[in-house]
């Protein structure tokens, strides 16, 4: 069966709705940043403030080839992942893609109630939060556009699920 990758901005519930829509299936599961933190046994944040973003990207780039066609995963992505390299065409062509559209001020919030959570691209104490993470928005959503399903909105993994059906 075909894998199912979820996209979309940070905090749009791509590794929540993931489990979720996996149990559903009977997929297994897979979140690319857990796979990346323990590949290189370090958190996200510490990644980034000792090897940098670019290292970062490229880790992604790699363990996002390691997953293989055909293997019934739902994989929750990294936020960025289908902006660098060429992610986006990999994902497509390996899978069905679902681009959690969520409203930013939404992402915002989230992120606000839920600040312990390893994001160092973004602070919720920064003033500027909905701000950057507006611009970034804008900047991805060509990326984020070629999913073969967007499900816009507070989504749960019911919607994404019935979106589904006729791909699967
Ligand atoms: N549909 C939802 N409704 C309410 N809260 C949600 C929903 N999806 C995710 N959250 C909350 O938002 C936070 C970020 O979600 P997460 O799944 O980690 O997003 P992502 O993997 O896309 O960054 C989590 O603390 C989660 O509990
Ligand atoms: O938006 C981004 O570039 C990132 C999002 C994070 O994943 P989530 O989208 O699961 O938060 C994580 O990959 C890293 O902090 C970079
Ligand atoms: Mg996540």
């Amino acid at each position: 069966m075909k894998n199912i990758f979820l996209i979309g901005m940070p905090s749009s519930g791509k590794s929540t709705l993931g489990k979720r829509i996996a149990k559903a299936l009977h997929y297994r599961f897979v979140d690319t940043d857990k796979l990346i933190v323990r590949n290189e046994n370090r958190s996200i944040a510490t990644i980034f403030a000792q090897s940098g973003e670019a290292y970062f990207r490229e880790a992604e780039c790699r363990v996002l080839r390691t997953i293989r066609p055909g293997n019934s995963l739902v994989v929750s992505t990294g936020g960025g992942m289908p902006c660098f390299h060429d992610n986006m065409a990999y994902i497509n062509a390996t899978g069905v893609s679902v681009f959690l559209d969520v409203p930013v001020d939404v992402l915002v919030r989230r992120m606000v109630a839920h600040a312990q959570e390893d994001r160092p691209l973004y602070s919720p104490n920064d003033p500027e939060l909905l701000k950057s993470l507006q611009q970034r928005y804008v900047s991805r959503l060509p990326f984020y556009s070629q999913a073969h399903i967007i499900v816009h909105g507070e989504t749960s993994a019911d919607d994404v699920l019935r979106q589904l059906g006729e791909w699967l």
